[in-house]
């Protein structure tokens, strides 16, 4: 017998080989998380590592550095070392350091060296704002107009970039790239592989902001010969809200002078000289500025050892399953109320969430949070979901979808304002 239904999404679950990871996260009762893609839940995993990195300071204090559970004077590299496999780099080439944007500056400010008639930076105009203000500050900071030296491939339709239009760009003035390995909104996934060695073959060097993309599919960044990447690691990889972030450089190009140099850059054992001449780690270790935040670092020691017992591939094929479950869905179950797929459907091009148009998103995601669904919105149209491979189930985003019909059937949303909250 066929099955449909809440029966079919049941049986998806019980034959889910992730399925006992669930087990190993906060999830509150009466609620449906989809926004993963923006704050990851908290494991109790994580919750331990980030305790007993508390108990170190309680037991050891100064000696913390050098002694119990998780030494912080090597938990950086600690981490680096964990995480690299989920980038496809080796460990020597990942950091767990800074936050996004101050990683952006920091790559931006070493790799960025304009010279003779090179001396603009190609972004695109769907990327996160940060790395537009990031990009923007940078250039200022070497006296350059912005309007002519800050290039922005355009959308052809506000939703997607083509990798044809960023190709075309990558004119000899300039001198560096940074585009996005999942775009924020529409969820697509550009081809990394490709636009790196289109960028070398014009001499231009290219870094990615892979926020949404590090946990939620895997990634080859040495073997495509990328430069540099950045990331944050509290959406898909459930490290805590404003934890510490990522940083990826390639190794050929290890021995850099950072652009901003601090203390922690150094190779470990010169450090404590308290030399004033800075001898930087021959590694991605290098990019590091100051002491460490531990206790923003701490949780993703426990996350981390999830996702290496889980597996990303395993990770990356349960999370295209759960989304083209939910693509399926709103197509059966939601026709003709309005609603728009605004992420690709091709499993290649398709990073780790969906994203849903409609005119009234703003206050359609309301009235989903009132009946205990937390999507997100983007102004001024989008309702994004995140199934997570780790922690959500297959019944899970039967119900969001059954939920979401009675809220359009009902129109439930009306009693709101279509205007998004503080925090979108
Ligand atoms: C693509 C992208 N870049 C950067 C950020 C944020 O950077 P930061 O972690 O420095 O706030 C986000 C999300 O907040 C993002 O989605
Ligand atoms: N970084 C965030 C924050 O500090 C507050 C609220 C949300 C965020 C996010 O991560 C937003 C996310 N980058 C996005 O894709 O829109």
């Amino acid at each position: 017998m066929m099955l449909e239904g809440l029966d079919y999404a049941k049986e998806l679950d019980k034959v889910d080989s992730l399925r006992h990871f669930r087990e190993e996260f906060y999830i509150k009762p009466g609620t449906i998380y989809m926004d993963g893609n923006s704050l990851g839940l908290l494991s109790k995993r994580a919750e331990k590592t980030l305790l007993e990195s508390i108990e170190d300071w309680k037991e050891f204090g100064i000696d913390g550095w050098t002694q119990g559970k998780h030494p912080w004077f090597f938990m950086a590299e600690e981490l680096g070392k964990k995480l690299a496999p989920l980038v496809g780099a080796s460990a020597e080439e990942v950091m767990v350091t800074g936050s996004t944007t101050v990683n952006l500056h920091q790559l931006v400010s070493t790799f960025y060296k304009p010279e003779g008639l090179r001396t603009k930076i190609l972004a695109d105009e769907l990327t996160f704002p940060t790395d537009i203000y990031a990009l923007q500050s940078q250039l200022r900071l070497h006296g350059y107009d912005l309007d002519t030296h800050l290039i922005r491939v355009k959308s052809r339709d506000g939703r997607f970039l083509e990798e044809e239009d960023m190709i075309e760009a990558m004119n000899d003035d300039i001198a560096l790239i940074i585009l996005p390995t999942v775009l924020y909104r529409s969820g697509q996934i550009l081809d990394i592989k490709r636009l790196t060695t289109e960028a070398h073959n014009r001499g231009i060097l290219i870094g990615f902001d892979a926020c949404h993309s590090v946990g939620a599919i895997p990634h080859s960044f040495s073997e495509w010969d990328v430069d540099f990447a950045f990331w944050c690691n509290y959406k898909h990889l459930n490290g805590g809200p404003g934890g510490v972030g990522g940083l990826f450089v390639n190794r050929k190009h290890f021995g850099k002078i950072p652009g901003l140099a601090g203390w922690f850059g150094s190779k470990k054992e010169k450090q404590f000289d308290m030399e004033h001449t800075f001898t930087p780690a021959h590694s991605a270790a290098s990019f590091q500025i100051g002491t460490p935040h531990i206790l923003s670092a701490a949780p993703l020691i426990g996350s981390l050892e999830i996702f290496t017992e889980a597996g990303i591939e395993n990770i990356r094929q349960k999370s295209l399953k759960l989304n083209q479950y939910l693509i399926e869905l709103v197509e059966n179950e939601l026709k003709d109320m309005g609603f728009f797929i605004g992420t690709p459907r091709e499993d290649m091009r398709r990073g780790g969430h969906i994203s849903l148009e409609h005119e009234e998103a703003a206050r359609i995601c309301k009235s989903l949070k009132e009946n205990g669904i937390i999507p997100d919105f983007r102004a001024p149209n989008i309702i994004r979901f995140a199934p997570v491979a780790l922690y959500t189930s297959y019944e899970e985003v039967w119900s969001v979808v059954q939920i979401l019909k009675r809220i359009m059937k009902d129109k439930q949303y009306e009693k709101f304002e279509n205007e998004r909250e503080i925090v979108a």
